[in-house]
């Protein structure tokens, strides 16, 4: 268990560009040392600002974008193209504008798919390709991220694992469906705590007065099933991304100034 690091920007926007410039470099690092980089994107807001920040950077193309895994960390369980999903709008933010290689493009299965309206089918069915994707270095039935991401809900969820709801009491499986989600739509699909743990590195990211007392929570030394985000960690480093407001409940002394 890595325990957390923090860093403060300023504000939202400056957040998001200073974590597009840090993904970056870390895939272009994992790149130069593996020949390819894994990554799993998170859905939200913040998410979803960071991947927009990202098409938009001029290093972008230092990125060989063929060489890259890209996997999600939750989806909205609703039919493919549908607005709402996440991958709809990471394609929308940042996926259509790079020459990815579309095998290694793993999104969640959609509500018609091949595993039509059943999330729980749904979500064995990605469990299983994540274990087809797993080597024989890697912890456990995932393959080794090199980064997961997560969005911090303003209650600390963490990918669809909501506070106390069954998900995240998950400790065996990998990939579970999650039914009367807090945050619509109700239905989901979600990795677990123990497969957000496989992650060489895991960032939460929390832009926004909103998410203030989801940091304080988390950050404090609440429990990982009434605050879920306590429990995402990754085995070699674990990175909370924030902007002032976000941070402004935590304890000066637990975080660096904020940048300039
Ligand atoms: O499917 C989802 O909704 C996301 O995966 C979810 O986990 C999100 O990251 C958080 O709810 C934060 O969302 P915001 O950044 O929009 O607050």
């Amino acid at each position: 268990m890595s325990t957390p690091q923090l860093v403060v920007h300023r504000d939202k926007e400056l957040m998001a560009q200073a974590a597009a410039a840090r993904l970056i470099t870390k895939i272009v690092d994992a790149q130069a040392a593996r020949g390819s980089a894994s990554v799993v994107l998170t859905g939200g807001r913040n998410g979803n600002g960071l991947l927009a920040a990202l098409a938009s950077s001029p290093a972008r193309d230092a990125i060989d974008w063929s060489r890259l895994d890209l996997w999600w960390g939750d989806e909205r369980f609703l039919p493919d193209g549908d607005p709402e999903r996440n991958v709809t709008q990471a394609r929308e933010a940042l996926l259509d504008k790079v020459e990815l290689d579309p095998s290694r493009v793993h999104a969640m299965p959609a509500s018609d798919g091949p595993y039509g309206g059943d999330a729980d089918a749904a979500a064995a069915g990605y469990a299983a390709e994540l274990a087809a994707a797993a080597g024989p270095e890697d912890h456990g039935p995932v393959p080794t991220f090199d980064l997961l991401m997560l969005g911090v809900g303003p209650d600390t969820h963490v990918a669809s694992l909501f506070p106390e709801l069954p998900a995240v009491r998950e400790t065996e499986r990998t990939v579970v469906g999650v039914h009367g989600a807090p945050k619509p739509p109700p239905t989901r699909v979600t990795l677990t705590l123990p497969a957000i743990r496989a992650a060489r590195e895991v960032w939460l990211l929390a832009a926004g007065e909103d998410k203030a007392e989801a940091a304080e929570i988390a950050l404090s030394g609440a429990g990982e099933i009434q605050a879920p985000a306590a429990g995402a960690y990754g085995r070699g480093r674990t990175l909370w991304l924030l902007d002032a407001a976000a941070a402004s409940g935590l304890p000066r002394a637990l975080y660096p100034p904020a940048s300039a």
